[in-house]
């Protein structure tokens, strides 16, 4: 079995990477995550590991049976472009350190920390905590915390935050969640009520899977409708949040912070220099900008790892892998 493993964060735990696959396989590390690489390596390749496999590495790769996602977010991959009956599968495993990424920005922004730090290295002495019309001076524990999107990230997330005190609501695709069990307000679908989520929360997190119809799911509509003071921590995809919408609200104050993981641009493949947007959020004392590292850990990938080994051996005993999110073709 040919297995052409692309994602570059597995590139740090290699060793443990190829001790989870089936032993005899022929591994193959692309250089890069471009997809003329890739493209270049999986002509004759059953397995692509990583979630970067656009129409150009879906066609060449005509043999492949399984590719999968050293992640959660399949949105990089075309599936209508694979050989029909190729398995497209995921991974998580990145809920633990995303979930102490929200908590602790969430802590960090609604405290003002960040300004607060800014202030000081510029040799200010800034007292917001002292300043009742300052828009930061809550604690998680008085705060609610409307989760969109309460699948590992946000239900883990909200495990985190109901530590600190906090009460939460929820919003998923279906609203299939049981509110009482997960000590939640309540919950709901996003159909029927992101509306009340936004209008009712002091922090909001989102961590939905980025799909036709979640693209832009906050414009300027969404953030207007929000409490000035409440903090936005999107983990999920940038596009889930409208980019203008976003940065204006922030820069007029419609909302009081966020935190951003996830951006509207990134490095090229092998680059390490990107403009994470063409709006200047850069400049705005009241965000924390971070290049997609919610997840990073080796925790992560550790996990990741061995899930997708477990998947490859399943797929080499002719056996159904799990985290299944599409076969080509049906
Ligand atoms: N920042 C980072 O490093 C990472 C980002 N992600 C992103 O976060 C997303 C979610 O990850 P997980 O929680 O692990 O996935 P998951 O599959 O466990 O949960 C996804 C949740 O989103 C909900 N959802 C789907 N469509 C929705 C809609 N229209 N409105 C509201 N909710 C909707 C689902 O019902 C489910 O509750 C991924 O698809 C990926 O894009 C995932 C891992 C790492
Ligand atoms: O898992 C994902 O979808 C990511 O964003 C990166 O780990």
């Amino acid at each position: 079995m040919k297995i052409v493993v692309a994602d570059q964060n597995l590139v740090g735990i290699r060793a443990e990477t190829e001790a989870a696959l089936p032993a005899g396989s022929e591994i193959v590390w692309s250089p890069t995550r471009d997809a003329a690489d890739i493209a270049a390596l999986v002509g004759d390749a059953d397995v692509l590991v990583g979630g970067h496999c656009p129409a150009e590495v879906a066609t060449a790769g005509s043999r492949l049976r399984l590719v999968h996602a050293a992640g959660a977010g399949t949105d990089g991959i075309d599936i209508d472009a694979l050989p029909a009956g190729c398995t497209v599968a995921n991974t998580f495993h990145h809920e633990n350190s995303i979930a102490e990424y929200v908590a602790a920005s969430a802590v960090l922004l609604r405290r003002g920390f960040l300004s607060q730090d800014a202030a000081l290295r510029r040799g200010g002495w800034p007292t917001p905590a002292y300043d009742p019309a300052a828009p930061w001076t809550g604690t998680l524990q008085e705060a609610t915390v409307g989760l969109v999107g309460f699948g590992h990230i946000g239900s883990r997330a909200w495990e985190r935050l109901r530590a600190f005190g906090a009460r939460g609501v929820a919003v998923s695709r279906r609203g299939a969640i049981d509110a009482a069990a997960a000590g939640l307000d309540w919950a709901g679908s996003t159909t029927d009520r992101l509306g009340e989520l936004l209008a009712c929360s002091d922090v909001v997190v989102v961590s939905a899977p980025l799909t036709p119809q979640t693209e832009g799911l906050i414009g300027a509509a969404e953030l207007t409708s929000m409490k000035d003071s409440a903090i936005l921590v999107n983990v999920g995809r940038g596009a889930l949040v409208e980019e203008r919408a976003l940065y204006e609200a922030l820069r007029d104050g419609t909302i009081g912070g966020a935190a951003i993981d996830v951006w509207y641009g990134y490095p090229a493949p092998g680059t390490a220099q990107a403009e994470p947007s063409s709006l200047p959020f850069r400049e705005l004392g009241n965000v924390l900008m971070t290049p997609h590292s919610s997840g990073l850990t080796r925790q992560t990938f550790l996990g990741r790892a061995a899930e997708i080994g477990a998947n490859v051996h399943r797929l080499a005993a002719g056996e159904q892998p799990t985290n299944v999110v599409g076969v080509s073709g049906r």
